[in-house]
């Protein structure tokens, strides 16, 4: 097999314990394949280094980090018939959950070997792809935050959460879409590939991501009165039982607000925007789940 395996010490625990590089050199002696581990040195970088990887013949290029590096390494490898492979170790790790690759340690590793490659989607917010969810509003305000902080995980998105929370207002939004339009005001708004955040936050309870499709969730205002049902709601998967989330389904959206604003995709902050043209490129990236895993 040849491979590459790319690891961000930059994400989740990895910076305090980068345990996860020597796993995966372990792992390649231990199975004679023809591969070596690179470190990503600065954002954007493990892109470079999975295109590199394409370019020198690998078949498989293994991201070793969370949402923000998957997003990085599986842009390189969109419509090519190289398999990309989740050691996932971030603070969130929305799309390994998704898929059934919880465990950074044996079982993600062992997936390597025994797994199976599956087509998932890509989704497009103008030119930027995105494999788990893209997002406006307060979500997007969380990420441009969540970026700056040199202490990552489960606790640093929380903290994050609840200062940005206190200043945060709904904002208008007009949704295009195949069957016509409408008017929203949303404190977040999540187009989603995958059903979650990360962290078992389901955003899009029931998403696929094979089915061709992306789902729009508007969350209305989030106040003193209701932020405890909604987030009760957002981690048991229950979230469209709420009467005041809204949600579209289709290839296709244009989203419209008065002024340019964050987004991001995959939980990275991206460029001010004001305009959004989203869609899919159905089943473009092969990646490997554990056998026995029913992907949805
Ligand atoms: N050497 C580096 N130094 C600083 N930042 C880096 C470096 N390499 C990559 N990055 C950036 O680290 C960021 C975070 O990575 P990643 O998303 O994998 O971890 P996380 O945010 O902890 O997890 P999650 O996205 O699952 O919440 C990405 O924006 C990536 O571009």
């Amino acid at each position: 097999m040849k491979a590459r395996f790319i690891f961000n010490p930059h994400s989740g625990s990895n910076r305090r314990n980068p345990h996860l590089r020597d796993r995966a050199a372990a792992f390649i002696a231990e199975h004679g394949w023809d591969a070596r581990v690179v470190d990503t040195e600065r954002p954007r970088h493990a892109t470079e280094l999975a295109r590199r990887a394409v370019d020198e013949g690998c078949t498989l290029v293994v991201a070793i980090g969370g949402d923000g590096t998957m997003n990085e390494v599986a842009c390189a490898l969109i419509d090519t018939p190289v398999s990309f492979g989740l050691i996932p170790c971030g603070s969130g790790n929305g799309l390994g959950r998704h898929l059934g690759i919880r465990d950074p340690g044996r079982g993600a590793f062992r997936t390597l070997l025994t797994g199976r490659p599956v087509a998932i989607d890509t989704g497009m917010v103008n030119a930027d792809p995105f494999f788990c969810v893209a997002g406006l509003g307060f979500e997007a305000v969380i990420a441009s935050r969540f970026a700056t902080l040199t202490s990552r995980g489960f606790s640093g998105y929380l903290r994050t959460g609840v200062a940005a929370w206190r200043s945060h207002r709904p904002e208008h939004y007009t949704i295009h879409h195949a069957g016509g339009r409408d008017e929203v005001e949303a404190f977040t708004l999540a187009i989603s590939n995958s059903s979650q955040y990360g962290n078992n936050a389901y955003i899009a309870p029931g998403a696929s991501v094979h089915d061709g499709r992306l789902n729009v969730t508007a969350v209305p205002s989030v106040g003193l009165h209701n932020a405890v049902p909604l987030l009760w709601r957002l981690f048991n998967g229950s979230l469209y039982r709420t009467a005041s989330v809204r949600r579209w389904e289709g290839e296709r959206f244009v989203i419209e607000r008065a002024r340019p604003g964050w987004i991001h995709t995959d939980g990275e902050p991206r460029a001010e925007i004001s305009r959004l043209e989203i869609s899919v490129r159905p089943r473009s990236l092969r990646i490997v789940v554990p056998a026995g895993q029913a992907v949805t």
